[in-house]
Protein backbone atom coordinates (compact mmCIF):
# COMPACT_ATOMS: atom_id res chain seq x y z
CA UNK A 1 0.00 0.00 0.00
CA UNK A 2 1.64 3.57 -0.75
CA UNK A 3 2.18 5.82 2.02
CA UNK A 4 0.68 9.47 1.98
CA UNK A 5 3.33 11.42 1.20
CA UNK A 6 3.65 13.51 4.48
CA UNK A 7 4.52 10.09 6.38
CA UNK A 8 7.50 9.95 4.31
CA UNK A 9 10.07 11.51 6.33
CA UNK A 10 12.38 13.76 4.38
CA UNK A 11 16.00 15.38 5.94
CA UNK A 12 19.37 15.49 5.39
CA UNK A 13 21.60 12.43 5.88
CA UNK A 14 24.24 11.04 7.33
CA UNK A 15 27.50 10.01 6.43
CA UNK A 16 26.95 6.37 6.87
CA UNK A 17 23.54 6.92 4.81
CA UNK A 18 26.12 8.70 1.28
CA UNK A 19 26.21 5.18 -0.49
CA UNK A 20 22.12 4.16 -0.19
CA UNK A 21 21.56 7.81 -1.17
CA UNK A 22 23.79 7.62 -4.57
CA UNK A 23 21.75 4.20 -5.15
CA UNK A 24 18.84 6.27 -5.10
CA UNK A 25 19.90 9.24 -7.30
CA UNK A 26 21.54 6.51 -9.96
CA UNK A 27 18.33 5.23 -9.86
CA UNK A 28 16.46 8.14 -10.43
CA UNK A 29 18.92 9.03 -12.91
CA UNK A 30 18.18 6.12 -14.96
CA UNK A 31 21.98 4.76 -14.71
CA UNK A 32 22.39 0.98 -13.18
CA UNK A 33 21.28 1.05 -9.32
CA UNK A 34 25.00 0.24 -8.13
CA UNK A 35 27.41 2.25 -6.28
CA UNK A 36 30.88 0.63 -6.82
CA UNK A 37 33.47 1.21 -3.62
CA UNK A 38 35.14 3.61 -6.69
CA UNK A 39 31.58 5.17 -6.93
CA UNK A 40 31.09 5.57 -3.29
CA UNK A 41 34.39 6.68 -2.13
CA UNK A 42 33.55 9.57 -4.61
CA UNK A 43 30.51 10.72 -3.13
CA UNK A 44 32.45 10.65 0.20
CA UNK A 45 34.52 13.46 -1.16
CA UNK A 46 31.96 15.84 -2.25
CA UNK A 47 28.69 14.99 -0.95
CA UNK A 48 28.50 17.28 2.16
CA UNK A 49 25.77 15.23 4.41
CA UNK A 50 24.17 19.00 5.62
CA UNK A 51 23.09 20.23 2.41
CA UNK A 52 22.15 16.38 1.24
CA UNK A 53 18.59 15.42 1.35
CA UNK A 54 16.85 12.47 0.96
CA UNK A 55 13.25 10.83 1.77
CA UNK A 56 12.91 7.95 3.65
CA UNK A 57 10.03 5.30 3.01
CA UNK A 58 10.10 2.70 5.93
CA UNK A 59 7.35 1.33 5.10
CA UNK A 60 8.05 -0.16 1.43
CA UNK A 61 8.52 -4.17 1.25
CA UNK A 62 12.44 -4.69 0.55
CA UNK A 63 14.89 -7.18 1.56
CA UNK A 64 18.44 -7.27 3.08
CA UNK A 65 20.35 -4.14 1.41
CA UNK A 66 18.01 -2.60 -0.05
CA UNK A 67 17.39 1.27 1.12
CA UNK A 68 14.78 3.14 2.33
CA UNK A 69 16.12 6.02 0.54
CA UNK A 70 13.11 7.19 -2.45
CA UNK A 71 14.63 10.79 -3.26
CA UNK A 72 17.51 12.65 -3.06
CA UNK A 73 18.41 16.30 -3.74
CA UNK A 74 21.68 18.46 -3.01
CA UNK A 75 23.34 22.12 -2.67
CA UNK A 76 26.17 23.76 -2.55
CA UNK A 77 28.11 27.10 -2.43
CA UNK A 78 28.29 28.79 -5.94
CA UNK A 79 29.13 32.24 -7.02
CA UNK A 80 26.90 33.38 -10.19
CA UNK A 81 28.27 36.27 -11.97
CA UNK A 82 25.49 39.11 -12.54
CA UNK A 83 25.65 41.63 -15.81
CA UNK A 84 28.73 43.81 -15.13
CA UNK A 85 31.23 41.19 -13.54
CA UNK A 86 29.87 40.82 -9.90
CA UNK A 87 29.68 37.77 -8.53
CA UNK A 88 26.62 36.74 -5.91
CA UNK A 89 26.18 33.72 -3.57
CA UNK A 90 24.10 31.52 -5.09
CA UNK A 91 22.51 28.32 -3.70
CA UNK A 92 23.15 25.57 -6.48
CA UNK A 93 21.02 23.09 -6.72
CA UNK A 94 21.78 19.23 -8.39
CA UNK A 95 21.16 15.67 -8.05
CA UNK A 96 17.33 15.93 -8.06
CA UNK A 97 15.38 12.81 -7.97
CA UNK A 98 12.45 11.22 -6.99
CA UNK A 99 11.95 7.08 -7.62
CA UNK A 100 9.44 6.26 -10.26
CA UNK A 101 6.98 4.48 -7.61
CA UNK A 102 6.97 7.79 -5.56
CA UNK A 103 6.23 10.49 -8.48
CA UNK A 104 3.92 13.30 -7.60
CA UNK A 105 2.91 13.00 -4.45
CA UNK A 106 4.82 16.23 -3.76
CA UNK A 107 8.49 14.51 -1.91
CA UNK A 108 10.24 17.44 -5.16
CA UNK A 109 7.87 19.93 -3.71
CA UNK A 110 8.95 20.15 0.34
CA UNK A 111 12.41 19.24 -0.70
CA UNK A 112 12.81 21.92 -2.68
CA UNK A 113 11.42 24.32 0.26
CA UNK A 114 13.29 23.08 2.59
CA UNK A 115 16.62 23.81 0.99
CA UNK A 116 15.13 27.68 -0.39
CA UNK A 117 14.59 28.30 2.80
CA UNK A 118 17.45 27.14 3.89
CA UNK A 119 19.27 28.92 2.00
CA UNK A 120 17.25 32.48 2.27
CA UNK A 121 18.67 32.08 5.70
CA UNK A 122 22.21 31.87 4.88
CA UNK A 123 21.94 34.54 3.10
CA UNK A 124 22.30 33.52 -0.73
CA UNK A 125 20.82 35.87 -3.33
CA UNK A 126 20.03 33.72 -5.65
CA UNK A 127 19.60 29.91 -6.03
CA UNK A 128 20.49 27.93 -9.80
CA UNK A 129 19.99 24.84 -11.52
CA UNK A 130 19.92 23.39 -15.03
CA UNK A 131 16.67 21.90 -15.19
CA UNK A 132 16.55 18.21 -16.69
CA UNK A 133 12.79 19.10 -18.24
CA UNK A 134 11.70 22.57 -19.15
CA UNK A 135 8.03 22.12 -16.63
CA UNK A 136 9.74 21.13 -13.49
CA UNK A 137 10.83 24.13 -11.54
CA UNK A 138 8.73 27.44 -12.77
CA UNK A 139 6.23 26.49 -10.09
CA UNK A 140 8.69 27.12 -7.50
CA UNK A 141 10.29 30.47 -8.93
CA UNK A 142 12.73 29.59 -10.90
CA UNK A 143 13.60 31.63 -14.07
CA UNK A 144 14.85 30.54 -17.52
CA UNK A 145 17.94 32.88 -17.11
CA UNK A 146 20.31 31.82 -19.57
CA UNK A 147 20.11 29.88 -22.93
CA UNK A 148 22.43 27.32 -24.60
CA UNK A 149 22.89 27.18 -28.25
CA UNK A 150 25.11 24.36 -30.34
CA UNK A 151 26.66 25.13 -34.10
CA UNK A 152 27.69 22.03 -35.98
CA UNK A 153 29.97 23.37 -38.65
CA UNK A 154 30.57 21.86 -42.38
CA UNK A 155 34.19 23.31 -42.47
CA UNK A 156 34.29 22.53 -46.32
CA UNK A 157 31.57 24.65 -46.70
CA UNK A 158 32.64 27.29 -44.14
CA UNK A 159 34.93 29.33 -46.82
CA UNK A 160 37.61 29.14 -44.21
CA UNK A 161 41.22 29.51 -45.47
CA UNK A 162 42.46 26.62 -43.54
CA UNK A 163 46.25 27.05 -44.62
CA UNK A 164 47.50 30.22 -42.27
CA UNK A 165 46.16 31.12 -39.01
CA UNK A 166 42.99 33.35 -38.55
CA UNK A 167 45.13 35.79 -36.27
CA UNK A 168 48.68 36.68 -36.63
CA UNK A 169 49.06 38.81 -34.11
CA UNK A 170 52.28 36.87 -32.89
CA UNK A 171 49.87 34.77 -30.66
CA UNK A 172 50.18 30.61 -30.41
CA UNK A 173 48.18 27.84 -30.15
CA UNK A 174 49.75 25.24 -28.10
CA UNK A 175 48.61 21.79 -27.23
CA UNK A 176 49.17 20.93 -23.82
CA UNK A 177 47.45 17.99 -21.04
CA UNK A 178 45.08 17.74 -18.33
CA UNK A 179 47.51 18.32 -15.38
CA UNK A 180 48.62 21.89 -17.08
CA UNK A 181 45.48 22.49 -17.44
CA UNK A 182 44.71 22.21 -14.04
CA UNK A 183 47.49 24.62 -13.39
CA UNK A 184 46.60 27.27 -16.20
CA UNK A 185 42.53 26.96 -16.46
CA UNK A 186 41.63 28.14 -13.18
CA UNK A 187 43.21 31.43 -13.20
CA UNK A 188 41.70 31.72 -17.06
CA UNK A 189 38.17 31.18 -16.13
CA UNK A 190 38.59 33.39 -13.12
CA UNK A 191 39.04 36.20 -15.59
CA UNK A 192 36.24 35.19 -17.76
CA UNK A 193 33.85 35.34 -14.67
CA UNK A 194 34.65 38.55 -13.98
CA UNK A 195 33.98 39.55 -17.25
CA UNK A 196 30.46 37.71 -18.27
CA UNK A 197 28.02 37.10 -17.11
CA UNK A 198 25.13 33.74 -16.35
CA UNK A 199 28.87 32.08 -15.37
CA UNK A 200 29.37 30.24 -12.54
CA UNK A 201 32.28 28.90 -10.28
CA UNK A 202 34.68 26.04 -10.94
CA UNK A 203 35.88 24.33 -7.73
CA UNK A 204 38.43 22.43 -7.51
CA UNK A 205 36.73 19.27 -8.24
CA UNK A 206 35.28 20.59 -11.80
CA UNK A 207 38.53 21.34 -13.22
CA UNK A 208 39.76 17.41 -11.65
CA UNK A 209 36.95 15.68 -13.64
CA UNK A 210 36.84 17.07 -16.49
CA UNK A 211 40.71 16.39 -17.12
CA UNK A 212 40.55 12.95 -15.98
CA UNK A 213 42.38 13.58 -12.12
CA UNK A 214 39.24 12.04 -10.85
CA UNK A 215 37.57 8.41 -12.42
CA UNK A 216 34.43 7.24 -11.40
CA UNK A 217 33.08 3.74 -12.30
CA UNK A 218 29.54 5.33 -12.75
CA UNK A 219 30.45 7.79 -15.72
CA UNK A 220 32.72 6.54 -18.93
CA UNK A 221 36.02 9.25 -19.69
CA UNK A 222 37.67 9.74 -23.02
CA UNK A 223 41.01 11.73 -22.51
CA UNK A 224 40.26 14.44 -24.55
CA UNK A 225 42.97 17.29 -26.46
CA UNK A 226 43.48 20.73 -25.01
CA UNK A 227 44.78 23.60 -26.85
CA UNK A 228 45.66 26.75 -25.25
CA UNK A 229 46.15 30.03 -26.67
CA UNK A 230 48.87 32.21 -25.45
CA UNK A 231 48.12 36.00 -26.22
CA UNK A 232 50.93 38.04 -27.99
CA UNK A 233 52.08 38.93 -24.68
CA UNK A 234 52.44 35.29 -23.98
CA UNK A 235 49.40 35.05 -21.63
CA UNK A 236 46.78 32.48 -21.45
CA UNK A 237 43.88 33.91 -23.35
CA UNK A 238 41.53 31.05 -24.30
CA UNK A 239 41.27 27.40 -23.74
CA UNK A 240 39.58 24.48 -26.27
CA UNK A 241 38.98 21.22 -24.86
CA UNK A 242 37.88 18.61 -27.75
CA UNK A 243 37.70 15.00 -28.76
CA UNK A 244 37.46 13.52 -32.31
CA UNK A 245 36.08 10.50 -33.71
CA UNK A 246 37.52 8.25 -36.28
CA UNK A 247 35.10 8.38 -39.58
CA UNK A 248 36.01 7.80 -43.28
CA UNK A 249 34.12 7.51 -45.85
CA UNK A 250 34.14 4.10 -48.50
CA UNK A 251 36.02 6.61 -50.60
CA UNK A 252 38.67 6.93 -48.09
CA UNK A 253 37.61 10.53 -47.44
CA UNK A 254 38.52 11.85 -43.99
CA UNK A 255 35.10 12.60 -42.18
CA UNK A 256 36.15 13.30 -38.91
CA UNK A 257 34.07 15.11 -36.45
CA UNK A 258 36.02 17.22 -33.57
CA UNK A 259 33.28 17.54 -30.53
CA UNK A 260 34.04 20.75 -28.40
CA UNK A 261 33.61 19.69 -24.78
CA UNK A 262 34.56 22.96 -23.24
CA UNK A 263 35.78 26.51 -25.01
CA UNK A 264 36.33 29.61 -23.33
CA UNK A 265 38.44 32.83 -23.60
CA UNK A 266 39.16 36.06 -22.24
CA UNK A 267 39.33 38.01 -26.09
CA UNK A 268 37.84 38.08 -29.48
CA UNK A 269 41.37 37.42 -30.88
CA UNK A 270 41.51 34.04 -28.70
CA UNK A 271 37.88 32.95 -29.86
CA UNK A 272 38.87 33.50 -33.40
CA UNK A 273 42.45 32.19 -33.47
CA UNK A 274 40.93 28.36 -31.61
CA UNK A 275 37.74 28.32 -33.65
CA UNK A 276 39.76 28.63 -36.66
CA UNK A 277 42.21 26.10 -35.17
CA UNK A 278 39.39 23.84 -34.91
CA UNK A 279 38.05 24.16 -38.45
CA UNK A 280 41.52 23.83 -39.46
CA UNK A 281 42.92 20.22 -38.26
CA UNK A 282 43.48 17.85 -41.23
CA UNK A 283 40.63 15.52 -41.41
CA UNK A 284 38.12 17.11 -39.54
CA UNK A 285 35.25 18.32 -41.73
CA UNK A 286 32.51 19.03 -39.03
CA UNK A 287 33.38 20.86 -35.77
CA UNK A 288 30.52 20.77 -33.43
CA UNK A 289 30.34 23.92 -31.08
CA UNK A 290 29.21 22.50 -27.35
CA UNK A 291 27.63 24.94 -24.98
CA UNK A 292 27.57 28.34 -26.18
CA UNK A 293 25.56 31.83 -25.78
CA UNK A 294 23.02 32.05 -28.17
CA UNK A 295 24.73 34.99 -29.41
CA UNK A 296 27.86 33.62 -29.78
CA UNK A 297 30.66 34.93 -32.45
CA UNK A 298 30.78 31.44 -34.21
CA UNK A 299 28.86 31.73 -37.13
CA UNK A 300 29.94 35.26 -37.93
CA UNK A 301 33.83 34.03 -37.79
CA UNK A 302 32.83 31.85 -40.90
CA UNK A 303 33.30 33.62 -44.19
CA UNK A 304 29.88 31.70 -44.97
CA UNK A 305 28.04 31.91 -41.53
CA UNK A 306 25.14 29.58 -42.71
CA UNK A 307 28.13 26.49 -42.70
CA UNK A 308 27.24 26.79 -38.90
CA UNK A 309 23.89 25.14 -38.40
CA UNK A 310 22.07 25.96 -35.01
CA UNK A 311 21.61 22.23 -34.11
CA UNK A 312 20.89 22.62 -30.18
CA UNK A 313 18.80 25.73 -28.82
CA UNK A 314 16.98 25.71 -25.19
CA UNK A 315 16.88 26.90 -22.06
CA UNK A 316 19.71 26.28 -19.69
CA UNK A 317 20.48 28.19 -16.65
CA UNK A 318 17.17 28.38 -14.12
CA UNK A 319 17.85 31.58 -11.22
CA UNK A 320 15.34 31.77 -8.44
CA UNK A 321 16.03 35.04 -6.83
CA UNK A 322 15.70 34.98 -2.94
CA UNK A 323 17.09 38.62 -2.27
CA UNK A 324 15.40 40.96 -4.66
CA UNK A 325 17.03 43.98 -2.99
CA UNK A 326 20.96 42.24 -3.51
CA UNK A 327 20.58 41.07 -6.83
CA UNK A 328 19.25 44.29 -8.43
CA UNK A 329 21.94 46.47 -6.61
CA UNK A 330 24.83 43.77 -7.61
CA UNK A 331 23.98 44.50 -11.48
CA UNK A 332 25.21 47.46 -13.57
CA UNK A 333 23.03 49.09 -15.45
CA UNK A 334 24.13 51.14 -19.07
CA UNK A 335 21.23 53.47 -18.96
CA UNK A 336 19.42 55.14 -16.15
CA UNK A 337 16.18 55.00 -14.90
CA UNK A 338 13.57 54.31 -11.81
CA UNK A 339 11.59 51.22 -11.69
CA UNK A 340 8.81 50.22 -9.48
CA UNK A 341 8.53 46.97 -9.48
CA UNK A 342 5.62 44.47 -7.54
CA UNK A 343 7.20 41.03 -7.34
CA UNK A 344 4.92 38.07 -6.27
CA UNK A 345 6.47 35.27 -4.80
CA UNK A 346 3.65 32.60 -3.07
CA UNK A 347 6.83 30.86 -1.57
CA UNK A 348 6.85 34.02 0.76
CA UNK A 349 10.83 34.54 -0.04
CA UNK A 350 11.56 37.58 -1.83
CA UNK A 351 7.77 39.14 -3.00
CA UNK A 352 7.02 43.03 -2.23
CA UNK A 353 7.13 46.19 -3.84
CA UNK A 354 10.52 47.47 -4.84
CA UNK A 355 11.89 50.67 -6.29
CA UNK A 356 15.16 50.44 -8.43
CA UNK A 357 17.21 53.84 -8.95
CA UNK A 358 20.01 52.88 -11.67
CA UNK A 359 22.42 53.97 -13.57
CA UNK A 360 26.18 53.61 -14.80
CA UNK A 361 27.65 54.61 -11.28
CA UNK A 362 25.19 51.92 -9.53
CA UNK A 363 21.79 50.89 -7.81
CA UNK A 364 19.59 51.18 -5.07
CA UNK A 365 16.65 49.17 -5.03
CA UNK A 366 14.55 49.77 -1.95
CA UNK A 367 11.01 48.40 -0.58
CA UNK A 368 8.69 50.97 -0.95
CA UNK A 369 5.17 52.11 -1.34
CA UNK A 370 4.84 53.84 -4.90
CA UNK A 371 2.60 52.92 -7.68
CA UNK A 372 3.94 50.06 -9.68
CA UNK A 373 5.24 50.43 -12.74
CA UNK A 374 5.11 46.27 -13.13
CA UNK A 375 3.91 43.83 -11.68
CA UNK A 376 5.49 39.83 -12.23
CA UNK A 377 6.50 36.82 -10.19
CA UNK A 378 9.87 36.51 -8.90
CA UNK A 379 10.42 34.05 -11.60
CA UNK A 380 10.13 36.54 -14.15
CA UNK A 381 12.60 38.65 -12.56
CA UNK A 382 14.90 36.17 -12.73
CA UNK A 383 14.56 35.99 -16.71
CA UNK A 384 14.73 39.97 -16.77
CA UNK A 385 17.37 40.09 -13.93
CA UNK A 386 20.62 38.69 -16.11
CA UNK A 387 19.75 40.93 -19.23
CA UNK A 388 18.26 38.01 -21.54
CA UNK A 389 14.71 38.08 -21.74
CA UNK A 390 12.20 41.68 -22.72
CA UNK A 391 9.70 42.64 -20.64
CA UNK A 392 7.96 43.62 -23.97
CA UNK A 393 8.12 40.13 -25.11
CA UNK A 394 7.06 38.99 -21.58
CA UNK A 395 4.06 41.57 -21.40
CA UNK A 396 2.82 40.67 -24.79
CA UNK A 397 2.67 36.65 -23.53
CA UNK A 398 0.68 38.08 -20.20
CA UNK A 399 3.81 37.18 -17.70
CA UNK A 400 4.05 40.82 -17.15
CA UNK A 401 1.90 43.33 -16.05
CA UNK A 402 2.19 46.51 -17.55
CA UNK A 403 0.07 48.78 -14.59
CA UNK A 404 1.41 52.03 -16.41
CA UNK A 405 1.68 52.31 -20.21
CA UNK A 406 5.22 51.84 -21.62
CA UNK A 407 6.30 50.71 -18.26
CA UNK A 408 7.90 47.19 -20.00
CA UNK A 409 9.69 49.19 -22.70
CA UNK A 410 11.24 51.61 -19.80
CA UNK A 411 12.34 48.10 -18.00
CA UNK A 412 14.10 46.84 -20.98
CA UNK A 413 16.00 50.02 -21.49
CA UNK A 414 17.07 49.35 -18.00
CA UNK A 415 17.66 46.09 -17.70
CA UNK A 416 18.76 44.19 -20.87
CA UNK A 417 21.80 43.61 -22.51
CA UNK A 418 23.92 44.00 -25.08
CA UNK A 419 25.28 40.41 -25.07
CA UNK A 420 23.23 37.89 -23.85
CA UNK A 421 24.06 35.47 -20.51
CA UNK A 422 26.14 32.59 -20.70
CA UNK A 423 26.00 29.69 -18.58
CA UNK A 424 29.02 27.54 -19.65
CA UNK A 425 28.63 24.63 -17.08
CA UNK A 426 26.58 21.79 -16.43
CA UNK A 427 26.59 20.99 -12.74
C1 LIG B 1 18.65 20.21 -11.02
C2 LIG B 1 18.42 18.77 -11.41
O1 LIG B 1 18.92 17.90 -10.75
S1 LIG B 1 17.49 18.45 -12.76
C3 LIG B 1 17.06 16.71 -12.64
C4 LIG B 1 15.64 16.51 -12.21
N1 LIG B 1 15.41 15.06 -12.13
C5 LIG B 1 14.85 14.32 -13.10
O2 LIG B 1 14.42 14.82 -14.11
C6 LIG B 1 14.84 12.81 -12.86
C7 LIG B 1 13.50 12.20 -13.26
N2 LIG B 1 12.37 12.86 -12.63
C8 LIG B 1 12.17 12.86 -11.27
O3 LIG B 1 12.99 12.34 -10.51
C9 LIG B 1 10.91 13.49 -10.71
O4 LIG B 1 9.87 13.31 -11.61
C10 LIG B 1 11.06 15.01 -10.42
C11 LIG B 1 12.21 15.21 -9.46
C12 LIG B 1 11.30 15.79 -11.70
C13 LIG B 1 9.74 15.51 -9.81
O5 LIG B 1 9.56 14.92 -8.54
P1 LIG B 1 8.10 14.72 -7.90
O6 LIG B 1 8.30 14.37 -6.47
O7 LIG B 1 7.32 13.82 -8.75
O8 LIG B 1 7.52 16.20 -8.00
P2 LIG B 1 6.28 16.75 -7.16
O9 LIG B 1 5.34 15.62 -6.85
O10 LIG B 1 6.76 17.56 -6.02
O11 LIG B 1 5.64 17.67 -8.28
C14 LIG B 1 5.13 18.93 -8.06
C15 LIG B 1 4.41 19.39 -9.29
O12 LIG B 1 5.32 19.45 -10.39
C16 LIG B 1 4.81 18.67 -11.48
N3 LIG B 1 5.97 18.01 -12.12
C17 LIG B 1 6.97 17.37 -11.49
N4 LIG B 1 7.84 16.88 -12.40
C18 LIG B 1 7.37 17.22 -13.61
C19 LIG B 1 7.82 16.97 -14.94
N5 LIG B 1 8.95 16.27 -15.18
N6 LIG B 1 7.10 17.46 -15.96
C20 LIG B 1 5.94 18.15 -15.71
N7 LIG B 1 5.47 18.42 -14.47
C21 LIG B 1 6.17 17.93 -13.44
C22 LIG B 1 3.91 17.67 -10.84
O13 LIG B 1 2.94 17.17 -11.73
C23 LIG B 1 3.28 18.47 -9.74
O14 LIG B 1 2.27 19.30 -10.27
P3 LIG B 1 0.90 19.55 -9.50
O15 LIG B 1 1.31 20.19 -8.19
O16 LIG B 1 0.16 20.46 -10.42
O17 LIG B 1 0.31 18.21 -9.31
Amino acid sequence: MSRRHKDIDIRPIDESEIRDWGRALFTGFLRPPVVSDNDAADLATHVVPSRTLAAFDDAGLRTGEASPIVATFRSFDQELTAVGGTPVPADAITNVSVTATHRRRGLLTRMMAQDLRAAKERGDVVATLIAAEYPIYGRYGFGAAAHTAEWTVDVPRSGLDRRRPAVDDGGRIDLVDGADVRKLGPELHERLRRAQHGVVTRNDRWWQLSTGAIHRDSHTWTEPNYAVRRSPTGEIDGLAVYTCDDHWGDDKRPLNTAQVTSLITTDPAAERALWHYLCSIDWVTTVKSGHRAPDDLLPHLLPDPRAARLTSYADWLWVRILDVVRALEARAYDGSGALVLEVVDEAGLAGGRYLLEAGPDGAACTPTDREPHLTLSVAELATLWLGDESAVRLAALGRVREQQEGAARVADALLRTSRRPWCPDVF
